[in-house]
Order: structure tokens, then sequence, then C-alpha cells
């Protein structure tokens, strides 16, 4: 991403923006920002430059003179064109840059320069003084609590330096904070200001307004409780500093430690280590910043576990009640795992494979986690390791660093309170190298069951033994996990849900959970099994079911609202009420053909929101015998594309092809439809069958689907993502789908009500298509 540059400008408003470094589909339906799209995609690599206009713009007002000072420099694809020209791009948010000269292009769009940004930093005693905010934040629980512990614990606070982005992390990670406050904070440059505006979000949300008040008496009393304790526990440490101005608290504190390093069973080395901290203490001026470091050094050895564990409990059954109080269908999924605790069982250790969780978003990989643990009767913590590119964020910086913290494992260790967690390590693939270090390195000594008895953290100096915690991954593409650490893990893959699943899992799990979660009585809110598949179908495209529930949880609150203001005192959910109470549907799957036509084919695609069906046009008009090919297509689609050329063209005869068609002709092959972007080889198959087609004049039927990789020979080779494919062929309404002969292994993974409505034909040769497709009859010997 290149600054100071101009770049097409679209302007949208707080309502639909996201911030960096966040990726999410915006909507837009003015001309101008359309033009602006077409052409950051045609000429700038789909880089733009998102403009936030103000709220109080007029309607006749022209929008580029009334926008923030900052702006977001973002890359855009399309996701979708709709009937009505209006659009829904994935924009993925890079950075905050100053938008300067806007300038009208030819009437069509605004272009506008994206001028970097210099962050301002905190002093130090700022810095301190917002780690104390924070921490007292923490205690107050909540949504924000994992948000502001990662703030505290990053990096680029310790180092205090650019915190802003983490800052932008949190306010738009923490749901209680909406897009007009986060932009709010994201126009201020200076940290200080946005830590306070954040800090008065947040206090914000505990007390105010009548209805507010009332919403927060039924969703907050678990907060409200945690409050009253931690402002006791304040007082009570406040009356204590005062009793003992002279230092004598501290001492106090020291002694309490001494007297806990006698009775309680530390570890040699530990008591030695921190006894002889103690006695530096003695030597250096109370008020020091030595005194301090020292100090804090001293608490945090004395408040890491090093010897507290809980008892496992080791009953199966349970293991396996917990495992489905929790979560539906998965049975491979959990069979895996139960064998996994079997195993530790057995052998009493947790020492083996490190379980890794891979799947698409939201398909339970954490809920899973917290299960294990449930299930074993363990503590859980979690730690996300996604974007970590310095070992120091894993193993610590020297104490002698100013604002030094133990890195995170050990950090997350605290939090635990004992020394065998359930250990999630969220994230493990997306972990970058760079000049700082390779955080990989140190992820392998902390799994290691050789080397991970004594794990060596930077600040605690000290040796921690991690051998009785048990970790879990997760990942979302193995093939990006480091492979040192690959070696280590047994890969358990979860795949996306089909539709009925969903409706499953929102019927038995989300909506009771949803209820449960904003204090609603059964019968206060009841969906209605079609409103949840108008939600499925058409106001999420995801793999597993996380934006589902939370169109569950919206719902829920505008209904609290409705009823505290005495509007409603019940609600049955349907359809209309989800596009009354949600707005118009975000997303239409791609529509099956209508009808059997010439040249045209349903191929099958495989995106990270699951599988959709996939159109292929080929059409042909005088000229060289050269191929066009468009609709963006990707090299390896492109290269594919010529192949299945080659190959009818040299096959022309049996394919009932007049030869002069390649003389006298160009063909030209379109994949219509930007919702997803289209690339990989496995529409090798379909490309070859709409060429014939469109060549031969003979119709392919609407109801067929195919996907395979084509050879310049007529083999079909294998393909990823049978199971999402296939889902979303019966989704459209084809009736039958023709795979790869290597797949069928595969089959076992596609769910029975897909099997029901799919008639499923592996094929190893193209021939095998073409007498399916044409109804005619090749021998293949
Ligand atoms: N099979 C299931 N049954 C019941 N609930 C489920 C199931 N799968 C997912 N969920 C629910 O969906 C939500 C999202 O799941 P979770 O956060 O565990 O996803 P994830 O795979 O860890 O996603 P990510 O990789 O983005 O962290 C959770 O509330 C979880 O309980």
């Amino acid at each position: 991403m290149n600054p100071n540059k101009k770049y097409p400008l679209v302007i949208t408003n707080t309502g639909n923006l996201v911030f960096p470094t966040a990726e999410g589909p915006l909507e837009f339906v003015d001309q101008f920002s359309l033009a602006a799209i077409e052409e950051a995609i045609s000429k700038y690599d789909g880089k733009i430059i998102l403009g936030i206009e103000k709220n109080n713009t007029k309607k006749d007002e022209d929008a580029s003179s009334n926008l923030y000072k900052y702006g977001i420099l973002a890359t855009v694809s399309i996701m979708k064109k709709w009937h009505d020209g209006s659009l829904t791009v994935m924009v993925k948010a890079e950075e905050r840059v100053e938008v300067k000269n806007v300038e009208k292009f030819e009437d069509k769009f605004y272009m506008a320069t994206a001028e970097e940004t210099k962050n301002e930093k905190l002093s130090d005693s700022e810095l301190a003084d917002f780690k104390k905010e924070a921490e007292r934040m923490i205690n107050l629980g909540g949504d924000r609590e994992e948000a502001l512990a990662n703030l505290i614990a990053s990096d680029d606070l310790q180092n205090n330096a650019d915190i802003n982005k983490t800052l932008l992390k949190i306010y738009t990670d923490t749901p209680v904070i909406d897009k007009v406050a986060a932009n709010a904070i994201f126009q201020e440059l200076n940290p200080l200001s946005q830590i306070t505006t954040l800090m008065r979000l947040i206090a914000a949300t505990i007390d105010t307004s009548d209805i507010e008040k009332n919403i927060n008496k039924r969703i907050k009393t678990k907060i409200d409780d945690q409050q009253k304790e931690f402002y006791l526990r304040e007082k009570l440490r406040a009356i204590k500093e005062e009793l003992n101005e002279s230092g004598e608290g501290e001492e106090n504190s020291l002694e309490s430690y001494k007297k806990r390093l006698e009775t309680e069973p530390y570890p040699k080395h530990v008591k030695e280590r921190i006894l002889s901290e103690i006695d530096k203490l003695d030597g250096i001026q109370p008020t020091s910043a030595e005194a301090n470091i020292q100090r804090t050094y001293v608490d945090w050895m004395m408040s890491l576990p090093w010897w507290e564990k809980t008892e496992d409990i080791k009953d199966l059954g349970f293991a396996k009640t917990t495992l489905d109080k929790n979560h539906f269908g998965l049975k491979k999924v959990k069979d895996r795992i139960l064998e996994h605790l079997a195993v530790m069982q057995k052998t009493d250790s947790v020492k083996g494979q490190i379980i890794t969780l891979v799947g698409p978003p939201g398909v339970g990989k954490t809920s899973l986690a917290k299960s294990i643990a449930e299930a074993m009767g363990r503590d859980f913590v979690k730690v996300s390791l996604g974007g970590i590119r310095d070992e120091a964020e894993i193993r610590g910086h020297r104490k002698t660093y100013i604002g030094a913290m133990p890195g995170r494992i050990i950090q997350s260790m605290k939090r635990a309170k004992v020394t065998n967690p359930v250990f999630l390590l969220d994230e493990i693939d997306k972990m970058a190298t760079d000049y700082k270090g390779d955080p990989s390195a140190a992820m392998l000594e902390v799994l290691d069951p050789e080397q991970n008895k004594e794990f060596s953290d930077n600040y605690i100096e000290e040796p921690y033994d991690l051998s009785n915690v048990l970790f879990i991954a997760t990942a979302n593409y193995p093939e990006d996990i480091p492979e040192a650490l690959y070696d280590r893990m047994e890969i358990i893959n979860l795949s996306s849900y089909t539709e009925i699943e969903k409706l499953k899992i929102a019927r038995e799990y989300l909506v009771p959970k949803v209820l449960k979660e904003h204090n609603l009585e059964n019968g206060e809110l009841i969906f209605t099994d079609e409103a949840l598949e108008e939600i499925i179908k058409y106001y999420t495209r995801e793999a597993g079911v996380r934006q589902l529930e939370r169109w569950l949880s919206s719902m829920a609150r505008k209904f609290i609202v409705k009823e505290l203001s005495g509007e409603l005192t019940s609600l049955e959910v349907t359809p209309q009420i989800i596009n009354e109470y949600l707005g118009k549907r975000i997303f239409e799957h791609t529509k099956k053909q209508e009808s059997a036509q010439v040249g045209v084919v349903t191929g099958l695609a495989y995106t990270q929101f699951g599988g959709d069906i996939l159109p292929i046009e080929v059409n042909y008009f005088p000229g060289k015998g050269n191929l066009v090919l468009t609709g963006k297509l990707g090299d390896v689609m492109k290269e594919s594309a010529q192949i299945a050329f080659d190959y009818v063209r040299s096959n022309y005869k049996e394919f009932g092809i007049p030869k002069e068609i390649f003389e006298e002709n160009d063909v030209h092959i379109h994949v219509p439809e930007g919702a997803v972007p289209k690339d990989g080889p496995s529409a090798g198959g379909a490309l070859t069958t709409a060429i014939i087609s469109a060549l031969s004049n003979r119709p392919v039927s609407e109801n067929i689907g195919m996907t395979g990789e084509i050879t310049l020979r007529g083999h079909i080779l294998p393909i990823g993502g049978l199971r999402e494919k296939s889902i979303s062929a019966a989704r459209s309404g084809l009736k039958e789908i023709l795979i790869p002969a290597e797949n069928e292994k595969d089959l076992e993974d596609i769910p029975d009500e897909v099997k029901a409505v799919l008639k499923i034909k592996p094929v190893k040769e193209y021939k095998e298509v073409y007498d399916e497709v044409f109804n005619t009859k090749h021998d293949f010997n």
C-alpha cells in the first residue's frame, strides 16, 4: 500500500464502514461510488480511499466537501452486483490516511490524495496512567476484558510505539461502542484523547439513560456484582495505603510474600529467586524507578501459578455429554476429541500431539476448545496469535526494558491461576516472521514436551514448567502453519455447515443461548423456523454461524427496547418481521439457469464463504481462431480455459464440431457475476463442456453441474471443497453433479440431505462427462 498517492475516492458514512485493519462487506448504491470502485479495480489494484461523510451532510450538498479529515486506505473486491445496479463489495481496510485534494474526475467519480498520518506518542507517565486505568477496566469484566488485556500486553504499548492500530482493534471489536463513536475516536490522532474517549465510552455503557438503565439491569446484573466487589476492594486498598504512608504497607506485603514462600510448595529455584529479589529491594530507595521495577518483578513472580493445579475429571461419559450439550452434530470431530482424551487418561499425561482444530471462521473451534476444558474440569485461557510477528510477544522483554512485561504465554498463565489449564492458541496459522525474530521458534519451545518443562521467558528469567498445560490450537488454513509446528499437531478438520445444519444449530443452541444471555423468558421472543431460514439464507454468507448468532442477538436487543418502551409484550418472529427489524435482505445466492441453453454450463466454486454455483458462458463470432476471456479470471483459471480450448480443438471430430469453426471464428469465454473472485483449475471440465456446447450448437441441461480439473489429454483431476460445492449445488436446485472419480473418498463428508436430492456421478475421463451431458455413448477401452 502506498500512501501520499492519488486513488479513487468512495464516499461512505459511519453506518457502512470498516476500520483498519478489519475486513467486511459494504454496500454502495450511488453512481459516483460505483464508478470509483470500478476504476479502482481496473486501474488501482482495487485500492480506494474510503472518505467518511459527516452525518449532517444535507441531501443536495456535495458530499465530498463534507468529509471527516481522516479516511481509510482500503482494498476492495466485488462480491455481488445487484440487479438494481448496487454493489456489495468486500473491503479490507488497511490504514488511516488524511484525505486531501478531492477532485472530480470527468464528472464520474472523485479522486483524492491519501496522505500518511503520523500518530503521536504517549509520554511515559501517561502510559503508566493508562495501564493502571485499563487494568481497572479489565476487572470490571465483560467483552472488553480480553481486548484490553491484549492491548496492555501488546508490543506496541510496551514500546510506547504506535498504539493507534491496537486501539482501533479494540473499539471495533468492542460491541458496546457503535460506529459513530468509533469514528469519533478514529478522527483523533492524539492517543491520550483517544484513550480518554474510549474509556469514557466504555464507562458510559455502565450507567445512563432510562431505557438503557433497564436493559442494563437485565443484562448486566453480573457485571454489577463484579463492579461492587471491585469498588470495595479499591476502597480497602486506598484505606490501607492511607494508613501506611511510610511504606509499611509494602513491607507488609513483602512480609506476606515471604510467609507464603515459606508455607506454600513453591519450587526451590523460584523461592530462592524471589527471596533474593526481595532482599535487593532493601538496599534501594523505595520511591526510585529501580525499586518500582524490582517490586513489579516480585509481584509478577508471586502472582504466577507455580504449583496450583485443578483435579482432572476422568470420565469419558461426562466428556461426551459436555461436548454434546454445547455442540450440535460434529460427530467425527467429537469422536476424535474423545479418543484423544481417552489416551490422555490412559497414559495420565497431556504429552503427545497438539489437537489443532482447523476450519473456516465461526464453525465452533473456540467453543469446542472451551467444552474440552469443561469436560476435563480444567480452567480455560486463550491467546490470540494472529498478526504476532515478534518473538518478544511470546517470550517477553528483558526486565531492564522500559515497561517490560512477560510474554503472552506467561501472562495467560497468570490469568489461568493454575499450572494445568486448557490453553487455546488461536489462529496459529496467522503468525508472521520478520526482522524482529521468528515467533514460531518460541512457539516450538512452548509446544515441545521435551522443552516446555523449562520454558524461558525473557522477563521472568526463571524456567517455567508448561508441561501440565493442555495446548489446543486453531487455524483457518493448515497450509499456513509453520512446518516445524505442523509436525507436532493432530489436525482435526471442521467444515462449513449446510443450511439445514445451521437451522438446527440456531433452533436448538443459538436461540436458547441468546434468550438466556438477554434474560428473556420462554415465550417472550419466539423465532419461527421460517424466520431463522430467512436470516440464514439472506442475511448471512458464512461457513459457520457467528454472523447468524449476531443477528439473533440484534433481534433480541431490538425486541427488549420495544418491550421496555411498552410497545410489545411478546413477539413471534416471522420472515416479514426479520425484514422489518433487520432491514432489507443482504445476500442472494447465484440462481441456476432457468432452462437448457447452448453454450451455458454450471460450474461449482469454493470460496471462503462456502460454495456457490458458477455459470460459464461461451459464444463464438467471426475471427481467426483466437480465444477471448472476460469476467476477471485469475491466472490459473485462464490457463485452464486455454487447456479446455486446446483439448476441444484437438478432438473436434469426436465432439461433433465442424473443423472450419476454429479457423473462421474467435471463441469467447465469459464467467459472469462478480460475486466471488474466480480462480483455480477446478472449472476445467465445465469450461470444456461449455465450449463444446457452443461450437456444436447443443444445449446443456440447466439441472447438471460439474467440477473437476482437466488435462490436455482429457483426464479429470481431483478438486477441493467437494462438500461445500455439493451443498451449494443442492441449494440452487441442481439435480445432478459430475465430480472427479478421485474425489469419491470425500463422498462420506457430504450431508445426507444433500445426497437425497442430488445425483452425484464420479468421472475419470472427460469423455464420460461428454456422454452424460450430451447423451452419447463412448467406448473407453
Ligand atoms: N455445532 C455447533 N453447535 C452449536 N453451536 C455452535 C456450533 N458451531 C458453532 N457454534 C456457535 O457459534 C459461535 C461461533 O463459534 P466459535 O467462536 O467457536 O467459532 P470459531 O470456529 O472459533 O471461529 P474463529 O475461527 O473465527 O475464532 C459460538 O457461539 C458457538 O457456540
